[in-house]
């Protein structure tokens, strides 16, 4: 029986660490076996796509990049017509594949993923951007079905408080999951690891 793919969205605004994020634990789910490809989503070029082709953990084929030329959120919630068009094609040529990342164009803190196009998303912010992002209730904060928190090595130079962060940031998930990363030294990717294996792939393994 042909198994379902699992479909999960990375998104956030411009710079967060969604493809550092991606860099991080795509070999650390290969390497548990899991089988892996991704679709990014850039304005006019394939830059992310074309990053993640250089690190040479997946085949290329199993990377494409969605060039959107219109605001990233349209891509993913508003019209998702082309990256449901990558997943047909990745779905076809790889019916072995467990999961697949749909990593959006960075974006601001109201964008959302349509669930005609992924299962659940992943919602990245930068502690560098302020202590304040989560008092700001974007709605992709507060509606994701799990926030990352990045950068967390950056609190002491930008002067931002991580503790209030910590403090803050559950009181607008409303017991959603948050978990705190940092990309250089791999803090808190065991956790994020953790929630794609329980939480989107634990009927697929
Ligand atoms: N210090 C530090 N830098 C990080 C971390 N994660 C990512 N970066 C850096 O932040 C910058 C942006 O990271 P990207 O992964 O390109 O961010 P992105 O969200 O994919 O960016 P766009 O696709 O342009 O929206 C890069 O220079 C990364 O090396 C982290 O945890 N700590």
């Amino acid at each position: 029986m042909k198994k379902s793919v699992a479909r999960l969205g990375i998104g956030g605004p411009v710079g967060s660490g969604k493809t550092a994020l991606l860099e991080c634990i795509i070999p650390r789910l290969i390497a548990q076996g899991i089988e892996v490809a991704v679709i990014t989503n850039d304005l006019l070029t394939t830059e992310d796509a074309d990053r993640l082709k250089s690190r040479g953990f997946l085949p290329s084929e199993r990377i494409i990049g969605v060039e959107t030329g219109s605001c990233p959120h349209t891509a993913i919630r508003e019209d998702p017509t082309m990256n449901l068009l990558a997943l047909e094609d990745l779905e076809g040529l790889f019916p072995q594949l467990d999961i697949i990342f749909i990593e959006s164009g960075g974006d601001n803190l109201a964008s959302t993923f349509s669930y005609d196009l992924v299962d659940s998303y992943i919602f990245v912010i930068d502690v560098g951007a302020g202590d304040d992002i989560p008092r700001k209730k974007g709605p992709g904060f507060s509606q994701a079905d799990l926030v990352v928190i990045n950068k967390i090595d950056i609190a002491p130079y930008v002067g931002a408080n991580l503790d209030l962060i910590r403090q803050e940031a559950p009181l607008y998930r409303q017991s959603k999951p948050i978990i705190y990363t940092n990309c250089k030294t791999g803090e808190g990717l065991e956790e994020v690891i953790k929630f794609i294996k329980q939480k989107i792939l634990f009927f697929r393994l």
